[in-house]
């Protein structure tokens, strides 16, 4: 097995911290507990990091609400100006921030860079949204009364992130939140808690105030949870990951009343019209199946084709997927890098085994990678029906089934035939169909003639069981605020 060495990798050797950020200062656990992260790609140890209980998380979290109400008193421009710090310094230390997070999750080093820029991305719109929280005055109701409506942050607010976007899905939740005037813990993903603790390196040179910002890793995900949602210092829970995981913490939140926002699964339609571009529909359907090697909750993971051109999209698929290269992204560029872990890579050989017992047929991949691993071929099934567990299930994975469907309308019942309404695709030039396949799509994200919609400035979110609330865009920063009236009477 090949060691990776990080430190020897970086630039800044001072960006891989193994040591929890806790209200400002770098700790061990008090029990003096550790976790290992693993490289996926080669299995080895890259790093052994502090292992938070929920006592040391509870520091944290009295921490935050120290500081919070002098970082609100803070000017909008002030508290922006931080975050502009802190941007910059995630610019130029982006190149490290990549290597880290590929040496952790395993995606293709020009995917981490671009997850960083993502990432930082957040950061820089909301230090520019900080000073447009504007309040509102209301015509009063009576002569001698005054409506005045304002908008103040919630408080502490805490966040849980899955392991595929170990950065962007931080600050995602970190810029609205600081942005606002909150103070901000975050419980990283175990899998995945080097990026995080990288950010918190550049938070401190850039000048976060103590308290207001804590990264918290450990491996008791439950426990944890358990103390954001009942912690009375906790007003707000953010969460990224499972639909699964989101209801659990919807059902611990409640008992706080606590104010949500929920980033869940999905499960995207991608459907191609015969009257799309197949060159343009393959190029889509390439971008949004194998990104992160399938590992994005907004991937396709139906893919529909429409009957007069099944064949030759299938065909041009299949070439075109021929030619993605398989590989540890540490080494050189690659398509497609490992997947996180085996349970990742039994879940794709199942969806497979069930689909081909059903009828499916596989014409491109359909098993472990020769580099062994956790390395899987990017595969492409035909003949996929509404059967088939992909269909209702998440693949999390390089697997691209390939469904018929006649007409629109069938094309539309199909692709809305799921719980999950996260984000949805769709290729084809007719305007009066493209309009009419935009609003009867059940998703909170379309994307139309794109494979890719992932961007700060847009609202980011899901509808039935894909989640609550949107990050990203100016409706982002109001999942941090609370709206109060004031009544004025004169
Ligand atoms: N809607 C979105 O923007 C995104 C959704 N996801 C979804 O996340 C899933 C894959 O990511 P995973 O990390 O495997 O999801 P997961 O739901 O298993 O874990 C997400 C985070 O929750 C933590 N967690 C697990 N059980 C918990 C509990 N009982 N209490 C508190 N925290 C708990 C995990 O340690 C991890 O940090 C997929 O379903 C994917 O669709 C992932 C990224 C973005
Ligand atoms: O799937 C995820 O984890 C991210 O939300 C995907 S995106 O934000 O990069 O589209």
């Amino acid at each position: 097995m090949t060691q990776t060495n990080l430190k020897t990798l970086l630039s800044d050797p001072e960006l891989l911290n193994p040591r929890a950020y806790i209200g400002g200062d770098w700790a061990d656990a008090s029990g003096g507990g550790t976790f290992e992260v693993k490289n996926p790609a080669r299995g080895d140890v890259i790093a052994t990091v502090a292992d938070l209980g929920r006592d040391d998380v509870a520091r944290g979290i009295d921490a935050a609400y120290e500081a919070q109400k002098s970082w609100a008193k803070r000017t909008a421009e002030d508290r922006g100006a931080v975050l502009m710090k802190w941007h910059d310094l995630m610019v130029e230390h982006a190149d490290d921030l990549a290597t880290i997070l590929t040496a952790e999750q395993g995606k293709p080093k020009a995917e981490a860079k671009g997850e960083i820029m993502y990432g930082a991305g957040f950061i820089k719109w909301f230090a520019e949204e900080a000073r447009r929280v504007y309040g509102e005055i209301i015509p009063g109701h009576a002569p001698d009364k005054r409506i005045h409506v304002i908008r103040q942050p919630v408080g502490v607010a805490a966040a849980i992130t899955p392991w595929n976007f170990p950065n962007a899905m931080i600050t995602r939740k970190a810029g609205p939140a600081l942005a606002a005037g909150c103070a901000f813990v975050v419980r990283p993903p175990s899998l995945t808690p080097l990026s995080a603790l990288a950010l918190g390196v550049l938070a401190d040179r850039a000048g976060m105030p103590k308290g207001i910002l804590s990264i918290l890793p450990s491996t008791d995900s439950s426990g944890i949870g358990k103390e954001f949602c009942e912690n009375e210092k906790v007003r707000k829970l953010t969460f990224t990951g499972s639909t699964e995981v989101g209801r659990i913490l919807l059902r611990q939140s409640a008992d706080q009343v606590m104010k949500t926002s929920m980033e869940l699964g999905g499960n995207a339609p991608f459907l191609v019209f015969d009257d799309a571009d197949l060159d343009k529909a393959v190029e889509g359907a390439i971008a949004c199946k194998f990104r992160n090697a399938g590992q994005t909750c907004v991937c396709a993971n139906r893919i529909y084709v429409q009957s007069g051109v099944y064949d030759e999209f299938a065909r041009k698929l299949k070439d075109r997927v021929a030619q993605m290269s398989v590989g540890d992204a540490l080494e050189g560029d690659v398509d497609l890098g490992p997947l996180i872990d085996q349970d990742a890579v039994e879940k794709v050989e199942a969806h497979i085994a069930d689909a081909t017992a059903k009828g499916a047929d596989i014409i491109y991949g359909g098993s472990r990678h020769e580099k062994g691993g956790t390395f899987f071929q990017p595969t492409v099934l035909t003949g996929a029906t509404q059967d088939m567990a992909f269909a209702t299930e998440e693949t999390f994975g390089p697997l691209a089934p390939l469904f018929r469907f006649e007409t629109e309308d069938e094309g539309i019942q199909l692709a809305n035939d799921t719980i999950f309404g996260l984000a949805s695709y769709f290729y084809a030039k007719d305007y009066s169909r493209i309009t009419r396949v935009s609003e009867a799509l059940e998703y909170g994200i379309v994307g139309v003639n794109t494979g890719l919609i992932s961007t700060p400035v847009a609202p980011f979110g899901g509808v039935k069981q894909s989640g609550l609330g949107r990050e990203g865009s100016s409706h982002g920063i109001d999942e941090y605020l609370e709206m109060k009236y004031i009544c004025l009477n004169v």
